[in-house]
């Protein structure tokens, strides 16, 4: 159980005595959701938060891709959605992304790509209490150029655009060299569907997370100008402390 508050984790500054006597200061730990519409920068900004804090980044999407890879139940099931372009079910995402969870409860992190739906959202809700969800909210016409844009390398995940964050050598990943490849459901016809089933899908999500009083908007057209704001949001709010998760520190 992750939920703060219990067992030897809890949503503020704890202490443990240890074997030598010690006491162990845990940090407190902070846990984050980062919404928004397709190409509305949650990679982009996952990234950035997770160096400058030191997260952990979780993606829903890695998950199932790796449950994929290891062939394992959930993974073989999430595989017949995804195949069909669908959503993998609420029963699924939460069997395949909760157990793990569990294992992270002695690290922040900040999750991009769950909840994905209200059941979603009520499955996290019961396992863990966030601190706070970022919701980006990007004009259409941006996300469309951004998307026509998007070029990603398929094994790792790392995404490009060709005029933001462009690769090194055009249509090559600048890790490994290999080719990049464009997503059909990035072209603008897709868009305009897979926009207006974020909206359904969101909107009773960040009307749960608004009424916690975790909820922090972020508008506007350009990633460099929205990151300054997060960036001193989140200053305010992860302890510097939670860089390293838990510090030894010798107490009388
Ligand atoms: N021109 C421009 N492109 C940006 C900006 N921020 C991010 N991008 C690019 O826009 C595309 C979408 O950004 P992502 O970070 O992948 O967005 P996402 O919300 O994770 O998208 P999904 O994975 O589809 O949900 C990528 O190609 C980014 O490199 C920006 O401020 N300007
Ligand atoms: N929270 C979720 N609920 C349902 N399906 C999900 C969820 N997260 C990821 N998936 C499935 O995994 C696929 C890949 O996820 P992701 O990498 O976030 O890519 P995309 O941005 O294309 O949706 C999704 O298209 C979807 O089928």
């Amino acid at each position: 159980m992750l939920r703060n508050g219990t067992a030897s984790v809890r949503n503020d500054t704890d202490t443990v005595r240890g074997v030598a006597g010690y006491k162990w200061r845990m940090a407190k730990l902070f846990r984050a959701v980062i919404m928004g519409p397709p190409g509305s920068g949650k990679g982009t900004i996952s990234e950035r938060i997770a160096q400058r804090f030191a997260l952990t980044r979780l993606s829903s999407g890695d998950f199932v891709r790796e449950n994929i890879a290891a062939n394992t139940d959930a993974g073989v099931l999430a595989k017949t959605y995804i195949e069909r372009g669908l959503l993998v079910p609420d029963h699924v995402m939460t069997r395949l992304l909760l157990p793990r969870l569990e294992e992270m409860t002695r690290h922040s992190w900040l999750m991009d790509g769950f909840p994905r739906t209200l059941a979603q959202a009520k499955a996290l809700n019961s396992t863990c209490d966030l601190d706070l969800v970022i919701s980006l909210n990007i004009p259409y016409e941006t996300l469309k150029e951004r998307l026509s844009d998007r070029w990603i390398h398929p094994a790792s995940g790392r995404v490009y655009n060709m005029g933001f964050n462009p690769p090194h050598v055009q249509g090559r990943d600048d890790i490994s060299g290999e080719p990049l490849i464009q997503h059909d459901d990035d072209k603008p016809e897709a868009l305009v569907a897979r926009l207006r089933h974020y909206k359904d899908m969101a909107k009773p999500i960040i009307d749960l997370y608004k009424s916690k009083g975790i909820l922090h908007t972020f508008s506007g057209t350009e990633t460099d100008r929205i990151w300054p704001y997060i960036n001193s949001l989140l200053s305010t709010k992860i302890p510097s402390t939670s860089q390293t998760d838990t510090q030894r520190i010798p107490m009388p």
